[in-house]
C-alpha cells in the first residue's frame, strides 16, 4: 500500500480529484474526512493543507503527494518532483498601489512587503535585507490597511490585485503549477511508478486525439504524410476495392486543421475522437 497526500480544499482540490478519477483511482472526500482508502489500487489518500503536503512527503511520512510548486519551494522541503501537472498555474508577483511611482522590483525591495511566501521573496532578492510582513492570506488588503507598501502574492487572473487597486511590478518572482511529488526513496516504488505513469498517460491523452478516415489508394501516401501518427498510422483495407481505412494519433491543437487538409485531398468519413489515456 502507498500513502498519497492530496490538497484538502482550494483551487487544487477538485482538479486533483478529477485527475485521479480519470486515472482509475477511487477517491472522494466528504465533509471533514481526512483520509480515504482505495482498495482496488491499495492506496490510502490523505487530505491535507496544500502547504503542508511537501513536509509530509519530504519526511517520508507519506510516499507521494500533489500540491503547488510554489508551496513546496516556500516550505523549503524538497520532495522529488515526478511530474508537472496541467492545472494550478499561477505566478508569484510583486504589486504596488496603481498610483505608486514604483516601477521596478529593485525599488519594491526597499519597501515594506506583505507576503505569504517570505522564503521565496528572500531567495529572489538573494538574501538582501528586506522589510517583510508575513501574512497567512488575503495579502492584497495589507497595503490599504497600512501595514505594507507592497505585496508579493499569488496571481492567476489578476482580478484580486486589480480589485485591491494594485498594479504588478516587474517579472514574476516564481511561476508555479500543480505537481506530483514523491519521497526520493519511494519514487521507484512500483505503486508510485504506477501512479506516475497513469497520470502521465492521462496528460499525454489530453494532448492528443485519434483521427480515423477512409481514402483511395491513389492518395494514401499523401494522406499518411498528413497523419504520420506517433510510430506510424494504422492502415486497413476496406471491402471497397482500392480503398483504405487509416487511424492515427494527432496533436489536439492541430486536429481540426488536419481534418480540413484530409478532406481537401479527397479523404472521406473523417472521425475525430478523444483518448481517455495513453502509454506511448
Ligand atoms: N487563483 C488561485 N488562487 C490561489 N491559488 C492558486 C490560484 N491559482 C493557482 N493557485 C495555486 O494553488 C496553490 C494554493 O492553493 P490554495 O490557495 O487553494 O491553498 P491555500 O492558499 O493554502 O488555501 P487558502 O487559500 O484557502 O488559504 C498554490 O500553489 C497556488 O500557486
Ligand atoms: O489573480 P486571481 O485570479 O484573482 O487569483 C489570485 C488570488 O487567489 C488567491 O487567493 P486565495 O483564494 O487562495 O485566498 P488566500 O489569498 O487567502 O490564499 C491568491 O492568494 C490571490 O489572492
Ligand atoms: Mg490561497
Amino acid at each position: 500500500m502507498i500513502k498519497v497526500a492530496l490538497p484538502n480544499k482550494g483551487v487544487l482540490f477538485q482538479p486533483t480529484l478529477d485527475l485521479l478519477a480519470s486515472c482509475g483511482y477511487r477517491v472522494g472526500k466528504s465533509g471533514s474526512q481526512l483520509s480515504a482508502f482505495d482498495p482496488e489500487n491499495d492506496v490510502e489518500f490523505y487530505f491535507l493543507r496544500p502547504g503542508d503536503i511537501p513536509v509530509y512527503v519530504s519526511n517520508g511520512i507519506l510516499d507521494a503527494g500533489i500540491t503547488g510548486k510554489d508551496l513546496a519551494a516556500e516550505r523549503g522541503h524538497s520532495p522529488e518532483l515526478l511530474l508537472d501537472l496541467n492545472y494550478g498555474d499561477s505566478r508569484l508577483c510583486a504589486a504596488v498601489p496603481a498610483n505608486s511611482p514604483v516601477r521596478t522590483l529593485e525599488e519594491v525591495a526597499g519597501l515594506r512587503i506583505a507576503t505569504s511566501f517570505p522564503n521565496i521573496v528572500r531567495q529572489y532578492f538573494h538574501g538582501r535585507a528586506l522589510k517583510l510582513i508575513e501574512l497567512e492570506g488575503a495579502v492584497e488588503i495589507s497595503v490599504a490597511l497600512g501595514i505594507a507598501e507592497a505585496v508579493v502574492d499569488v496571481v492567476d487572473t489578476g482580478t484580486t490585485l486589480r480589485q485591491a487597486g494594485l498594479r504588478i511590478v516587474g517579472e514574476p518572482l516564481f511561476v508555479s503549477n500543480a505537481a506530483l511529488y514523491a519521497h526520493p526513496e519511494r519514487a521507484d516504488h512500483p505503486p508510485v511508478r504506477v501512479l506516475r505513469s497513469r497520470i502521465e498517460g492521462r496528460l499525454v491523452a489530453l494532448d492528443y486525439m485519434m483521427v480515423e478516415y477512409d481514402c483511395p489508394g491513389t492518395i494514401l501516401q499523401q494522406a499518411c504524410e498528413i497523419t504520420p501518427g506517433l510510430e506510424s498510422p494504422t492502415i486497413t483495407q476496406l471491402q471497397r476495392e482500392g480503398w483504405y481505412s487509416v487511424k492515427a494519433m494527432v496533436r489536439r491543437k492541430e486536429a481540426h486543421r488536419i481534418m480540413d487538409e484530409l478532406s481537401s485531398i479527397g479523404c472521406r468519413g473523417i472521425l475525430l475522437t478523444n483518448i481517455e489515456s495513453a502509454r506511448i
